[in-house]
């Protein structure tokens, strides 16, 4: 087996041999009737397994995303996609093969993180991907979602209109634009996809209603993206299912969903992306109108350089760690001092007793702050050498707020 790196010449070849991995056809649109997901896929970034008859029966490919880290910061990422071996050249380790070919290329342009959303969670954490986002489904039922009496919400200064998404894309993806730079785990969305209508909606030709919010100088500022399901002919309601909702800050957000929630003939709104401990449930009079789906696991991140990375994120609170790495994939092992002052981290090599002793795929998970190191540590995942120093790597890696993205590639 050969892994050689794709070009534009080979769109048509890679997206057959992509869906027969899939066990589906090129012509097959996305689970919301929208757009070709694929046609976004950056081909100089795209890799073949080739079989020893010449024909290709594997690939792989990664998207350039910028992604959010805590503090602020947003750093260019590959974002890996479209892997996939044929079901007559499988467990032959053609995927393992391109994983190293694909990491080895993704250093070498520079960029220190991977990531990547898993069709299943058994197959990444091998490579040194481990689970760092999640998110959740969250089901209100319309009629028992009325707003508690709140003492300190921001008043709403701004105005709603009623929008089709066809007719808006412009002013979405500038709105996506603001929001990702501000909340850490976000991706970008890059113009490309915008423009050919790729991925889920609303960037997707599925048609879709969009409540945009504008501030009070008229300058939109959220958005939401929604669709009714059928009607109940006995009930007369249906369910609205909201895409995404793009808030700039929690007024936005509580406007955009009392918008959606006061809409007429549904029994249930279902926010499809809400992330973790969201206040939405907590801004109702009846805390049970609102159900908490099961938590998904959204983006995995992988390291490729822990210094780096360690040192490029934003911290918000000072301490001291001594973390010992280890990369069994890439064959690398390395011990860190963490110091971190003032919101800022110095990283450097050290012989010194460790803290904690994890897998490169563990770090990857508490990095953006989404899973806490006590978690992995009670787990069994990570080892910590003394009893504080799970609490003091929870303090140290806590984030402003829990990372969420969920921007589907
Ligand atoms: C980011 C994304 O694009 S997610 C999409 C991933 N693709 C899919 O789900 C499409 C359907 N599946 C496939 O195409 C293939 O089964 C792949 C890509 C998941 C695996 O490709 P393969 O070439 O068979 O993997 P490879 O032979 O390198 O396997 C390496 C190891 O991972 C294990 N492995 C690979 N896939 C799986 C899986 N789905 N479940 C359990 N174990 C798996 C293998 O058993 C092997 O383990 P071993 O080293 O202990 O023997």
């Amino acid at each position: 087996m050969e892994i050689r790196a794709t070009t534009e010449q080979d769109r048509e070849a890679f997206i057959a041999t992509m869906h027969s991995a899939f066990g589906l056809f090129p012509g097959t649109t996305t689970a919301d009737g929208g757009g070709a997901w694929w046609s976004a896929v950056e081909l100089d970034r795209g890799l073949f397994a080739v079989a020893d008859d010449g024909r290709p029966v594997g690939t792989a490919a990664a998207y350039s995303f910028e992604l959010t880290l805590p503090g602020g910061d947003a750093v260019p990422v590959a974002g890996v996609t479209a892997v996939g071996v044929a079901p007559t050249h499988r467990r032959q380790g053609a995927l393992t093969a391109m994983m190293r070919r694909q990491l080895s290329d993704i250093r070498e342009r520079g960029e220190f993180l991977s990531v990547l959303l898993a069709s299943e969670a058994v197959i990444y954490r091998r490579f040194g991907y481990g689970p760092a986002t999640y998110t959740n489904k969250l089901t209100v039922q319309r009629h028992r979602a009325d707003f508690a009496a709140l003492r300190a919400a921001g008043a709403d200064t701004g105005s709603v209109e009623l929008l089709r998404s066809d007719d808006c894309q412009e002013i979405l993806e500038e709105v996506y634009d603001r929001y990702r730079r501000a909340q850490p785990g976000a991706l970008s969305r890059p113009h490309r996809w915008w423009e050919l209508r790729a991925g889920q909606a609303p960037i997707s030709p599925a048609p879709r209603h969009i409540v945009l919010h504008r501030d009070a100088d008229g300058v939109p500022d959220g958005y939401a993206s929604y669709a009714l399901g059928e009607l109940d002919r006995v009930n007369k309601t249906s369910t609205l299912t909201v895409d995404e909702v793009i808030a700039l800050d929690d007024t936005v957000f509580t406007a955009l969903a009392r918008t959606v929630l006061g809409h007429d003939l549904i029994g249930q709104v279902v926010f499809k992306h809400v992330p973790a401990r969201h206040p939405l449930r907590w801004q109702l009079a009846d805390i049970r109108a609102g159900e908490t789906g099961a938590e998904d696991d959204w983006l995995w991140v992988r390291l490729l350089d822990v210094p780096r990375a360690l040192v490029e994120r934003g911290w918000f609170a000072d301490g001291e760690l001594v973390l010992d790495v280890d990369d069994a994939f890439l064959g690398e092992h390395g011990r860190y001092l963490l110091t971190v002052r003032d919101g800022k981290a110095e990283c450097v090599e050290t012989d010194r007793e460790p803290d904690l002793s994890l897998d490169v795929s563990d770090l990857g998970s508490i990095y953006l702050g989404g899973t806490t190191p006590s978690t992995l540590v009670r787990a069994g995942r990570i080892q910590a050498h003394h009893p504080r120093a799970a609490v003091v790597a929870d303090d140290l890696f806590r984030t402003e707020r829990p990372p969420h993205c969920l921007h589907w590639f």
